[in-house]
């Protein structure tokens, strides 16, 4: 059994009360002014990765108390469990491992009494014969050519994953074996404009479904195979180019995929931490299985710094810690992500689900209503373009927005100037988030520029910035599959160790139920024109609506 003891009733969390009336009008700038060692205490380094927290509301005390609150709330123990197993996800009874998929030390672990090392390595080994055929051109379609497309179907963490790595890993894919694609929404026309860029002959697809039951997937899945077949494919073809990642062997075979193409995994992996998993498939047919493993690998280093640091070494937890006093003391709502990395353009899609699907709970480990705010609203795009468009916002606005900004720093593609540019956009970025302008620095640079008194006055308050706007800077030497993984995998233990600290359930996902229930049954209410009259009032009126419009 995990610890679970109420949020608000540790210890700290009082001592944190008290700790933020004395903090919540401090500035940072004054922060820095009083410490100059404040980079060197509140930085760290994990292999090629640095952690920079110093640009937040925080001193050393608010530190040592936020490290007292995990310690309260049971982390240590926690991580242990998670690690050896235990089946932490009480509401489906499951255990949690995604962390065995990348354990390239072999170490055994156990569940159920069994090691399930043995049946990993086992897929690993197929995923890596299968993509090394495939990539080689030995594996051949139906006509005797070799694959050039891989068409990925799976909607959730049998999506957003292999879709996010596949972007942020281009440059590993530069012999451009294969392309890849990513069918994820049931609105037809993902499927249609995908296929019109592929042909049959060629195409290999992934149907990616951990369940193999899910709605969207299965229909563009049977949408895929009946376009194969009208297009020259013929029933005994379907085994050269459709393969399923799945947990579910009857649903796959019932499905009509060969068995020998299917890549299994186990009820243990969640859906948002499955691009380790035979759903990573589509990654290690795009950038080869040796960059697969060294993803892997990123994700192994990073586990173990997680497990094994002391908290105030730990980059997750520090990332949490910090995550949470922003959370349940200054009342943020949300968290931004910012990669300052083209490539790395889902990153904060992927983390949405990361994340809000994790956290967005809000009864605890015994059931009962929390009384506190558990996960934030993830949200965020590349740098520079969210300072063209949202930043504005964070800079001026009314509502507290902690940062995460990320940053290579050397470019996958040094073009003249242009990393050196993104760089101290970046850099920028943060300095003025902290620092701000007050209000006589900008009267005084538009006395400077020769405005009057009365235009002076009037425009201050617009051009002012306070400033204090948190951030947190991770700076990386590159961004290579490994610090990827290790990234990932940095960003996975925040959330757990939130969770655990809000004393929630952070691996089951009910909250997407009820839609899916309904979905099914409005699904026959909409094959004929009858007027319906089973639900409320605004969705029979919108479902009449519907109708009456879709009629010629
Ligand atoms: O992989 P599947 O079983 O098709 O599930 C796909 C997705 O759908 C579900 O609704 C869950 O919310 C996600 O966690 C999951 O990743």
């Amino acid at each position: 059994m995990l610890i679970n003891r109420p949020f608000t009733s540790l210890p700290a969390y009082a001592q944190l009360q008290e700790h933020y009336d004395l903090m919540k009008d401090r500035h940072m700038r004054d922060l820095f002014t009083e410490d100059p060692s404040r980079f060197k205490t509140f930085t760290r380094q994990f292999d090629e990765i640095l952690l920079d927290f110093s640009k937040n509301r925080i001193t050393s005390q608010t530190l040592d108390l936020l490290l007292q609150l995990a310690d309260q709330a049971g982390l240590p123990d926690a991580i242990s469990r998670m690690f050896s197993g235990d089946k932490i996800n009480r509401t489906e009874d499951r255990a949690v491992l995604h962390i065995a998929l990348r354990n390239r030390s072999n170490t055994p672990i156990v569940v159920d009494g069994e090691d399930v090392m043995p049946g990993i390595n086992g897929v690993l080994n197929r995923m890596k014969t299968f993509t090394e055929r495939v990539r080689s051109g030995e594996w051949k379609g139906y006509t005797g050519e070799t694959i050039t497309d891989i068409v990925n179907i799976g909607i959730g963490g049998s999506d957003l994953g292999p879709v996010m790595v596949t972007e942020a890993l281009k440059p590993y894919a530069d012999d451009k074996k294969l392309r890849v694609h990513f069918v994820s929404n049931v609105d037809g026309v993902h499927i249609y404009e995908t296929l019109q860029r592929v042909k049959p002959e060629n195409t290999l697809f992934l149907i990616a479904s951990k369940t193999f039951t899910t709605q969207e997937t299965m229909t563009n899945a049977q949408s895929a195979r009946q376009w194969f077949l009208d297009n020259g494919g013929s029933e005994s073809d379907i085994a050269k180019h459709f393969a399923a990642l799945s947990t579910n062997q009857l649903a796959v075979e019932k499905f009509g995929i060969d068995p020998a193409n299917m890549f299994g995994f186990w009820d243990w992996v969640g859906g948002r931490y499955s691009l380790w998993s035979a759903i990573g498939l589509s990654i290690a047919l795009y950038i080869g299985f040796d960059n697969f493993e060294e993803l892997l690998a990123g994700g192994h280093a990073m586990d173990e710094h997680f497990r094994d640091t002391p908290t105030e070494q730990n980059l997750p937890v520090l990332l949490a810690l910090v995550g949470i006093w922003y959370n349940n003391f200054f009342g943020a709502q949300t968290e931004a992500i910012l990669p300052y990395d083209q490539y790395m353009h889902r990153f904060a899609a992927y983390f949405q689900q990361g994340d809000m699907e994790s956290n967005g709970k809000s009864v605890d480990r015994d059931g009962k209503p929390v009384s506190w705010q558990t996960g934030p609203i993830i949200w965020g795009e590349p740098g520079t373009n969210g300072q063209h468009a949202f930043y504005q916002l964070i800079h001026q606005g009314t509502k507290l927005i902690p940062c995460d900004f990320l940053a290579p720093a050397i470019s996958q593609r040094p073009i003249g100037e242009h990393h050196t540019i993104l760089m101290a956009n970046f850099f920028a970025q943060t300095e003025a988030l902290m620092n701000g302008k007050t209000a006589d620095e900008v009267a005084d640079e538009l006395r400077k520029s020769g405005k009057e008194v009365d235009e002076v006055t009037f425009l201050t308050p617009f051009k002012e910035f306070s400033g204090n706007r948190p951030t947190n800077s991770i700076l990386f030497k590159k961004l290579t599959p490994r610090t990827l993984g290790s990234l990932i995998a940095m960003y996975e233990h925040k959330i757990f160790t939130q969770g655990i600290i809000w004393d929630i359930f952070s691996f089951d996902q009910w909250g997407v139920e009820l839609g899916k229930q309904l979905a099914s049954r409005i699904l026959p209410e909409l094959k004929d024109d009858a007027p319906v009259q089973s639900h409320d009032a605004s969705t029979n009126g919108l479902i009449n609506a519907f109708k009456a419009l879709r009629k010629d």
